[in-house]
Parts: C-alpha cells; sequence; structure tokens
C-alpha cells in the first residue's frame, strides 16, 4: 500500500467509524435473529391455537354436515371465525366441492399482503366414523405487523443507543488516546522547531503510550546529553582554534606580534590609509651588536635582551600601534593612522631612549644596549607594504652606517 500524496484520516473518525461499524453490524445481527426467532415461535404457537379451533368447528358443524345444512355450516363458521379472528374458514366435502365459506374482509393493502402469510391448518370433518369432508382454517398474520413494528422501534432505539455509547466512547478515547497522542506530536514539533531537548511528555493514563512517552523522554535525555557533550566539544575545539590562532599570530620568545600578524595589520592599514587618505608610520629597529651580547653572555641572556627590547618598545607606542619581531634582532613598529611624518621622529627618540635603558643581566651584570632605527612613511616613502619595509630598512641601514645607536632617519629628509 502506498500513501504518497494521499489525504491521511484522523485518528478519532477512524475509531469512531469503525466502533459504529461494529455496534451496528451487532444490532442488525441480534434485532434480525430475535425477530425471525419471535416470528417463528408465534406461528408455531399460533398453529397450535388454530388446531385448538379447527376442531372446535369441526365439530360444531359436523351436524350442519350431516345434514347437507349449508347455511348452518356457514353461519357457525361466520360466528366462530368472527370471534376468533380468522381470516378464513372453508368447509370443503369429499368431491371437493365447498359447502360453507367465512372469509373476514381485508382491512387495507397491508392485511392483504399479510394474509399471503397466514397460517393454515386442515383437519377432516367426520360423520359417522366416516370422512365427510375437510375444514381448512387460515388464522391471522396480524401478529407479523405487530412484531415488525417492535423490530422497527427495537432497531430505531438500539442505533440511538449505540449511537450514544459511540459518542460516550468516543469522549473517553478522545481523553485517554488522542488527547496524548496529540500532545506528543506537539511537543516533538515544538522540540523540533525550536531545539528545545529540555521539554518533556507529560505522563499518560493509557499504559502503551505512557511506555512510549517514557521511550521519547528517554531519548530526549540521551540527544539532550549528546548536544551538550557536542557544545563543550565545540566550546574547546573552538578554545583550541583561539590559542592556536593567537599562537601562529604571536611571536614565541618575546610575545609581541609576528611577521605574520604584522603583515596582516600592514596590508590593512595600507588599504584604510589608501581609502581615507591617510598616512601610515613604519619604525625598522635592529638591535645593535647583539652577536656580540650572545657571545659575551650567552644565549639565554641574549634572549632575556630581545624580550626586553620587545617590552620596551611595546611600552613606548600608543595603544593602538603595533610592536612586532621580524625574526632575529629585528623589530618593527607600525605607526598608524599617522597625522604627519613629524610626530615619527620623537616616537622614535623616545624608543630608543627606553631600549638604552640599563639591563640587569643574569649575573648580576648591567648591560645597556641599543637598537639603530630607521623610519618611513605612507605614502611618501613607499606605496606598498614591501617598498615601505624596505624604505625603512634602508634607514635603519643608514642609521647602523652612521654609527648604531644614533636617532632614526628616514628615506626622505622631514
Ligand atoms: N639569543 C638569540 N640570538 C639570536 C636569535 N635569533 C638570532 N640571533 C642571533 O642574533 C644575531 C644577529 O646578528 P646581526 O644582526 O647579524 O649582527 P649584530 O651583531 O646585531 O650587528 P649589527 O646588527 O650590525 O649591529 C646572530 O648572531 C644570531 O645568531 C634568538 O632568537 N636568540
Amino acid at each position: 500500500m502506498t500513501l504518497d500524496g494521499a489525504a491521511r484520516l484522523p485518528l478519532g473518525a477512524v475509531l469512531r467509524q469503525g466502533q459504529l461499524r461494529v455496534a451496528l453490524a451487532a444490532l442488525l445481527v441480534v434485532c434480525t435473529v430475535v425477530t425471525v426467532g419471535a416470528a417463528w415461535q408465534l406461528k408455531a404457537s399460533q398453529l397450535h391455537g388454530l388446531e385448538l379451533i379447527g376442531r372446535s368447528i369441526a365439530y360444531s358443524t359436523e351436524a350442519a354436515v350431516a345434514f347437507a345444512d349449508d347455511g348452518e355450516a356457514t353461519r357457525l363458521l361466520a360466528g366462530i371465525g368472527g370471534a376468533e379472528r380468522l381470516d378464513s374458514a372453508r368447509i370443503v366435502l369429499g368431491d371437493g366441492h365447498e359447502f360453507a365459506r367465512y372469509e373476514r374482509a381485508p382491512a387495507g393493502t397491508l392485511d392483504a399482503l399479510q394474509r399471503r402469510l397466514s397460517p393454515t391448518v386442515e383437519l377432516p370433518i367426520v360423520v359417522d366414523g366416516r370422512s365427510a369432508g375437510r375444514l381448512v382454517l387460515a388464522g391471522d398474520a396480524g401478529f407479523l405487523q405487530a412484531l415488525l413494528l417492535w423490530a422497527g422501534l427495537g432497531l430505531l432505539f438500539g442505533v440511538a443507543a449505540t449511537a450514544l455509547t459511540v459518542a460516550a466512547t468516543a469522549r473517553r478515547q478522545d481523553a485517554l488516546v488522542l488527547q496524548p497522542l496529540l500532545a506528543l506530536s506537539r511537543t516533538t514539533r515544538s522540540i523540533r522547531q525550536a531545539r528545545a531537548f529540555g521539554r518533556r511528555v507529560e505522563p499518560v493514563a493509557v499504559a502503551e503510550l505512557d511506555a512510549l512517552a517514557g521511550d521519547f523522554n528517554a531519548l530526549l535525555d540521551e540527544v539532550q546529553a549528546y548536544e551538550a557533550e557536542l557544545v563543550a566539544r565545540n566550546e574547546a575545539l573552538r578554545q583550541a582554534y583561539e590559542t592556536v590562532s593567537q599562537q601562529s599570530r604571536r611571536d614565541a620568545l618575546t610575545g609581541v606580534a609576528n611577521r605574520h600578524a604584522f603583515e596582516e595589520r600592514l596590508d590593512e592599514a595600507l588599504s584604510r590609509a589608501r581609502r581615507e587618505g591617510e598616512r601610515v608610520g613604519l619604525l625598522f629597529a635592529d638591535a645593535d651588536r647583539f652577536k656580540a651580547i650572545n657571545d659575551e653572555h650567552g644565549h639565554e641572556a641574549g634572549d632575556a635582551v630581545l624580550c626586553a627590547l620587545a617590552a620596551r618598545l611595546s611600552r613606548g607606542v600608543r595603544q593602538h600601534d603595533l610592536v612586532a619581531r621580524l625574526g632575529g634582532d629585528e623589530f618593527v613598529v607600525l605607526v598608524a593612522p599617522l597625522r604627519t611624518r613629524e610626530e615619527l621622529e620623537p616616537m622614535a627618540r623616545h624608543l630608543e631612549a627606553l631600549v638604552r635603558e640599563p639591563l640587569p643581566l643574569p649575573g648580576g651584570r648591567l648591560l645597556r644596549p641599543s637598537a639603530s632605527l630607521g623610519a618611513a612613511v605612507y605614502p611618501d616613502d613607499g606605496a606598498s607594504a614591501a617598498e615601505l619595509l624596505a624604505a625603512a630598512d634602508r634607514a635603519m641601514y643608514r642609521c647602523k652606517q652612521a654609527g648604531r645607536n644614533r636617532p632614526a632617519a628616514t628615506d626622505t629628509p622631514p
């Protein structure tokens, strides 16, 4: 059976129709059996009564037959037939001649029809010990009319009682079966739409439906637990991603931004500067004679100097500027936005001064680190990130050549 596209039947209607059919079929069977049985029983007792009446008539008309007095015979038939409400009574002689007859006039079409069903008996009329003819009686079938009337009334009352019973049963089924099923359906739909896996179905009175509700709630428990686990896993993954993402943008030794993060921010700053007509400043700082620090004080001391440089540079810039380590002892400071290129020089001097502050080394010795700084400004010294970086690098290199630890220089004089 395929149900694709077919209209779905409401459960309440299906149950009610089923009950109505069963109840009406049972009612029809009961009515038919009772009516047929009663008719058969009534007919049997009427036949018995007819026989008794027949004997009485045969006895009463024996003399009239013996004396061939058909008038007296007819009078007797009419008297007894009328009193006993017979349909007809006839005396037929041995040669087939109808000797006397009584017939009740039919009281309408129904009565005429009923006569076809009237029970009949035949009794011999004996005169002087010899059969002189036969008495044929037809009883009144009016009982059938009464019987059918009662059967009809019984059927009518039966149908009314069935309808009331079915309605009452339907109400009970509605409360016990249909409403819990509808509630289950409503809850399922609302859970699906709102993804509210915390909702639960109420317990119900019918055992099987209650078991279904229990299983459904248990399933929701599992879905809820699974969802919570997924949320927790997602959060852990998000945090891990966040950490990895942060780490991938940080320099592992000094904690400032790495080259990758710096290049991203520089591109963003240049795009914005192109759009808004702003300037971007870049300071390139390279530690002076750092190799000697490593050689004299060890690699660990060199690392400490690099960390101190990163921290001092970070301390010396504005909140929205960016300090990054490009690698080795090379650092850059992205100054964006920059209102005038003149702003760069005091910033560079301030940074140089910070860098030169004495730095205690492990072992108690004091170091005075220094760095050579070169500055470049967009758009004056370069139109792209690479050009700007190269210009700042060149400026830093000139500073180194000028004897290191000298004031910052730019490609183009301010
Ligand atoms: N301790 C330490 N040293 C590093 C690290 N990365 C690079 N270096 C060293 O830093 C030194 C960089 O030296 P250079 O910049 O070439 O030269 P310099 O001695 O600073 O001389 P100038 O720059 O000309 O003043 C090299 O000896 C590298 O081995 C690091 O992460 N830690």
